[in-house]
């Protein structure tokens, strides 16, 4: 596609798995350069809190797929005040429910759901870039689908262990190992789907975050950009 070049501005792409630090690190880098920043992940959840609050079987690829262009979704893209919204109502809480994360693999499995939210998404990278100059766009298929020219195309990791920690930490739970359990869970089901699983491919490159702080993935992250700018990419 284009848009993901200098002249109408700069698309960093990151996938990962859970707790690898994409939203984190996104938001950091956006703020640190004043660009856009947007959470792919949020618009498959804000999509299955719609399919489950309508009593749509998220098991039913066929019932998903025929629902899959009526919720609109809204993406608010400051890195400092990120929203979401469906049909105009705030759901940043109710996308992180337990129910919702239980069931986004299986929606977000659904080619349906994922032609229309692509699109979508390719379209905020373009009106972004040519807004403000940049945008930090982070979920599972960016390097691979949504933004595959992107200049700067990162694959984040930490080890499992290191992931449930972080995550039972922000939820404030004390069983990591049943966060670890359900990471690992949804890890499969997202690497293993037939459309547009998450992928590493040998053009991104793999930034381990294990024994990195948060402050220290950002600076890295932030020099890649520049030097891609510089280049003139
Ligand atoms: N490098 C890091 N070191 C320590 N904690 C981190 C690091 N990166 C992210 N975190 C923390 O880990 C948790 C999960 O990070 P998040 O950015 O939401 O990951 P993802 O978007 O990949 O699921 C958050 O609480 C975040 O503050
Ligand atoms: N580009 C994307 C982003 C997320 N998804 C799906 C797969 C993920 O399990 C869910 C939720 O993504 P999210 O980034 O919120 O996940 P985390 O809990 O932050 O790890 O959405 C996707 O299929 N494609």
């Amino acid at each position: 596609m284009s848009g993901q070049g200098r002249a109408e501005g700069i698309v960093i792409a990151i996938d990962g798995p859970s707790g690898s630090g994409k939203s984190s690190t996104a938001k950091g880098v956006a703020k640190a350069r004043d660009w856009r920043y947007l959470d792919t992940g949020a618009m498959y959840r804000a999509i299955t809190w719609w399919m489950v609050s309508n009593q749509i079987d998220v098991t039913d690829a066929a019932a998903v797929a025929q629902a899959a262009s009526r919720p609109v979704i809204t993406m608010g893209t400051d890195p400092s005040a990120p929203t979401v919204q469906v049909d105009g109502t705030d759901v940043a809480q109710a996308i992180r429910t337990d129910e919702v994360t239980g069931n986004v693999s299986a929606v977000s499995a659904v080619p349906e759901v994922r032609e229309r939210l692509v699109a979508r998404q390719r379209e905020i990278i373009a009106e972004e870039c040519a807004a403000v100059g940049g945008i930090v766009v982070e979920g599972r298929d960016i390097t691979t689908v949504v933004a595959p020219d992107a200049p700067v195309k990162l694959f984040l990791t930490a080890s499992a262990e290191a992931r449930a920690q972080r995550r039972s930490k922000e939820v404030h739970s004390s069983d990591v190992a049943a966060t670890q359990a359900a990471l690992a869970r949804r890890d499969k089901l997202d690497s293993s789907r037939a459309v547009s699983p998450l992928t590493q491919t040998a053009d991104a490159t793999e930034l381990d975050t294990t024994g990195l702080s948060l402050d220290e993935v950002v600076g890295l992250v932030v020099k890649l950009a520049d030097e891609a700018q510089t280049r003139g990419l």
